[in-house]
């Protein structure tokens, strides 16, 4: 689209700028408004729905153009990397026209959505983590960083899925890795909405180079030097709030994958994707913007040293003992601003003067915090945190002395350094006074000296100080002494020789004035600069300060306990557990407690009851309980003793995994085959009707398989949901299992949930009273009904036949045929339609033999299925 007709210098211009970013949108600043030109304008016109004009309209090749005024540029640009776009912000240079006789203009900072800081109100809560990886053999180096607060990590992983799994919990937007990077996995990249950026030539300035000082590993050094490059490339200023790189094990914390993380909604709804009604939404109680980003991210890394569990549950009880402490430190810490955040506006060079006072506010709280805290450290366990709470007192004192309490917005404004602060400064700033003092006194003597009352002496920026006379006075004006100046409809302003003079001093003390108080900003500015990394770990105390109140508020408020972490392989006893959001959601009168018992020698619960009776509710209950312990958190029970686990695995709901776009059976196949594969004994499996998404033979082999499979071979505790009763049977012969169900009974034909776990199975799954609650119609239902007693009294008659049969590994489902009006509908013990088979003649009892003599234990879950498939397809023919 780009014109072909000579173009204007300032075109020229333009596309020699855009030719070095032309995956960018570039906005072009022309005086007051920035411009998309060309293909950005046709695209911009449509994304952010501007009016498309054309420069050049006159002549025969008009250039496509569109723009936004100045002012509102940020709300353009964050609908832009919203989409997944980068931004080039193009500006005219100071010191213009003077070589070339045009503006000069350049990009002076590149926009992505991996670097974007966002600053709208209560997204300071939220990390923006920019990533890179770099692929050596079979490993991989992962960096991360938060350019707003400059954090640094690093990790060499040794799997791509692990790889995926840290990118997909970061909820990165955007990758950095080189061009000899495989293609494939690029791909895989872009498919998670993720936008891959590249850099190759991996140059670290000085500046910089402190972060991965210290860092051993080749290629982790390589990663980080990769994701500082693209930070230079497209920051263009200064990066010295940058932290040294921490390096990091995902097999240091609790492992929860993707899908845990999704299913258990740690920190995002599933129906609502926001943050209400998760885990995260109930734990913060946090008062800084700096410990709701920490408490993310313990949230989503739980511990599992049991001594560094135990030193955070220390501080929870030492905070919870002392009542009117905690509640000084809450006042004191919601005085606390951004730190981190601060520190990289300190560092950009983009501080103002009310972001210094934050600072200093900031500043003043950490000696009160000091002394509450020294208050309730009997056992001396905030002796770390109290290390981190430097008060950066010469940078406090500097602030109090130089800043003013209530500075304009701008610095150029002037009227931001204080009295007394700088010595020329107050020099000027006196000769201003005297001078606008000077001038009122002038008002006065001409008034008398002509007689006009009306006389006064004003000021424009154009003309300066001026002396103005209505017309009706003109005749009295000292025509000798008064020069005319600018003549108005009723008035004529004018000036003397002694005014302009004066007003010469006025303005330079002005300029002189204006100018000495930038340079002193910005001296002060350097000087906060060089104490970043005393406010960063300052900041990382006051933020684990902030989460540890966090936990004591809603431990106390939520009548949580201190759980007992033992080593692996003990018991699990949760003493009249609750599901914590449930019950906040609730209310606690309504929430019906259920304990969790699995000595050492249980290693599975079979859990069977009605739909709607809180299967879900009870494993997921466990699971955040186990995460929360392990974050060093209090738990929603009367007591609770459990081991530390090392990884959790679920398979809990029906969500389709959109990204890939498989089906719901897919999904649950991979989830499964994920936890079969990386479980280890001391892991923690929750499988919730695994077997569901595919036809009942498949569905009830396959969840026997698992855990068969897991009883004999992986050893993990696991919760398992089941609406297959015939599941149940297994308890005779796996010792490690257990049946459990949900209480519920039937009253006057009404079902009435309990929400209680009992032992024992279940003896009816009540499917059809359930959908009689969500309301269908009675016809169907006792269509259902009939359908189901027929069921069982052939479930029954097959259960005998088996008896006489030879003794086989598996039970079988009951296939049963219901003819009906001639049609041959099959349905599933749980009156779900299946797809049409004809009923058992000959062939098929061969097929069903060869399924019996299956050995599924032999198979992976994948191989599993796809043989019974197969056997069904026979089956079916
Ligand atoms: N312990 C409890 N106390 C009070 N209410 C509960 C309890 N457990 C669950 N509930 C309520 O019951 C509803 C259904 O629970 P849940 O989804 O866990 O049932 P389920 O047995 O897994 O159902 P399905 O088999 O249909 O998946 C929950 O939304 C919750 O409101």
């Amino acid at each position: 689209m780009a014109a072909k007709k000579k173009q204007t210098p300032m075109m020229v211009q333009y596309q020699q700028i855009k030719d070095q970013y032309p995956d960018a949108f570039l906005f072009y600043r022309i005086g007051d408004f920035y411009e998309l030109f060309n293909d950005d304008a046709i695209k911009g016109s449509q994304l952010l729905e501007l009016t498309l004009t054309a420069r050049n309209k006159s002549v025969d090749n008009p250039i496509p153009m569109c723009g936004v005024p100045h002012h509102a540029v940020q709300n353009y640009i964050d609908i832009l990397i919203d989409k997944g776009y980068k931004v080039a912000i193009c500006e005219q240079l100071e010191d213009p026209r003077k070589a070339t006789g045009m503006v000069k203009r350049d990009v002076i900072q590149l926009i992505t959505p991996g670097t974007i800081i966002d600053e709208k109100a209560g997204s300071a809560k939220e990390n923006n983590y920019l990533t890179a990886v770099v692929k050596d053999g079979d490993d991989y180096g992962f960096a991360y960083t938060d350019l707003s607060t400059g954090e640094m990590k690093v990790s060499r992983l040794d799997r791509l899925d692990a790889v995926i799994n840290e990118m997909m919990s970061l909820q990165t937007k955007e990758v950095v890795v080189s061009h000899e990077f495989p293609a494939a996995t690029v791909k895989r990249f872009a498919e998670m909405n993720i936008l891959v950026s590249y850099e190759d030539e991996v140059t670290v300035q000085s500046e910089v180079s402190f972060v991965t000082q210290h860092i051993a590993d080749a290629l982790e050094k390589r990663v980080l030097e990769q994701l500082l490059t693209y930070l230079i490339a497209t920051q263009k200023r200064s990066l010295a709030h940058l932290q040294p790189a921490v390096e990091y094990e995902p097999s240091q914390f609790l492992k929860l994958d993707h899908s845990a993380q999704r299913n258990l909604e740690l920190t995002q709804s599933l129906s609502t994707g926001h943050k209400s009604g998760t885990l995260l939404w109930l734990l913060d109680e946090t008062k800084t913007a700096m410990g709701g980003r920490l408490l993310k991210q313990w949230l989503e890394r739980p511990l599992l040293n049991i001594r560094q569990i135990e030193r955070r549950q220390d501080k929870v009880a030492a905070l919870l003992k002392h009542y009117f402490e905690r509640s000084e430190l809450q006042t004191n810490l919601t005085k606390v601003y951004d730190l981190e955040r601060l520190a990289g506006r300190v560092a950009f060079g983009s501080v103002n003067g009310r972001d210094l006072i934050q600072l200093k506010t900031s500043l003043e709280q950490i000696p009160k915090i000091k002394d509450t805290l020294l208050k309730i450290n009997e056992t001396k366990a905030f002796d770390d945190v109290l290390d981190h709470l430097d008060p950066v007192d010469d940078i406090r004192d500097l602030i109090a002395r130089a800043i003013v309490d209530e500075p304009p917005l701008s610095v150029k404004e002037g009227g931001v350094i204080r009295d007394g602060y700088n010595e020329q400064l107050d020099q000027y700033r006196d000769a201003m006074q005297n001078g606008k003092q000077w001038i009122a006194a002038l008002e006065t003597s001409e008034r008398e000296k002509t007689g006009i009352h009306n006389l006064k002496i004003g000021y424009n920026h154009v003309f300066g100080y001026y002396i103005e006379v209505t017309k009706s006075n003109l005749a009295q004006v000292p025509e000798a002494r008064y020069t005319r100046k600018q003549t108005l409809t009723n008035a004529e302003r004018f000036s003397t020789p002694e005014l302009k003079e004066k007003e010469q001093l006025i303005l330079e003390a002005q300029d002189k004035s204006t100018a000495l108080e930038y340079d002193l900003f910005a001296e002060i500015r350097e000087q906060v600069k060089q104490q970043i990394q005393r406010l960063q770990k300052l900041a990382q105390g006051v933020a684990a300060l902030d989460v540890l109140q966090s936990f004591s508020v809603v431990s106390e408020n939520d009548h949580y306990v201190r759980p007992k972490l033992v080593a692996h392989k003990h018991d699990i006893e949760i003493v009249n557990g609750r599901h914590p959001v449930v019950e906040r959601v609730l209310g606690q009168q309504k929430y019906i407690p259920n304990s969790v018992t699995m000595p050492k020698d249980t290693n599975i619960l079979l859990i069977t009851g009605p739909n709607m009776s809180g299967k879900s509710t009870y494993m997921r209950q466990l699971a955040l309980t186990v995460i929360m312990a392990q974050m060093g958190c209090f738990v929603p029970a009367d007591q609770a003793t459990m081991p530390v686990f090392d990884q959790i695995f679920t398979r809990i709901g029906a969500a389709d995994d959109l990204i890939s776009g498989e089906s719901t059976f897919m999904v649950e196949m991979m989830e499964a085959n994920a936890a079969l594969s990386h479980a280890t004994a001391n892991s923690l499996i929750l499988f919730d009707e695994i077997g569901r998404g595919t036809a009942t033979y498949d569905g009830m082999a396959l969840a026997q398989a698992i855990i068969e499979f897991i009883h004999d071979h992986v050893h993990a505790k696991t919760l398992f949901s089941t609406h297959y009763h015939e599941l149940t049977a297994l308890e005779d012969h796996l010792p490690e299992l257990k049946n459990v169900h949900v209480g519920a009974i039937e009253k006057n034909g009404e079902l009435i949930f309990l929400h209680k776990m009992m032992p024992g199975p279940a003896d009816k799954s009540y499917g059809i009273h359930v959908a009689k609650l969500a309301g269908l119609p009675d016809s169907l239902l006792k269509r259902a009904d009939q359908v189901l007693q027929k069921l069982e009294k052939q479930g029954a008659e097959l259960e005998q036949q088996q008896e006489t049969a030879p003794a086989s590994a598996s039970p079988q489902p009951a296939v049963i045929a219901e003819s009906n009006a001639g049609d041959e509908q099959q349905l599933s013990l749980f009156g779900e339609p299946e797809q049409p088979v004809k009923s058992l003649d000959k062939a098929s009892q061969t097929v069903l033999k060869q399924i019996k003599q299956v050995n599924l234990m032999n198979e992976t879950p994948m191989d599993a299925m796809n043989l019974l498939n197969e056997l069904q397809q026979q089956l079916m023919k």
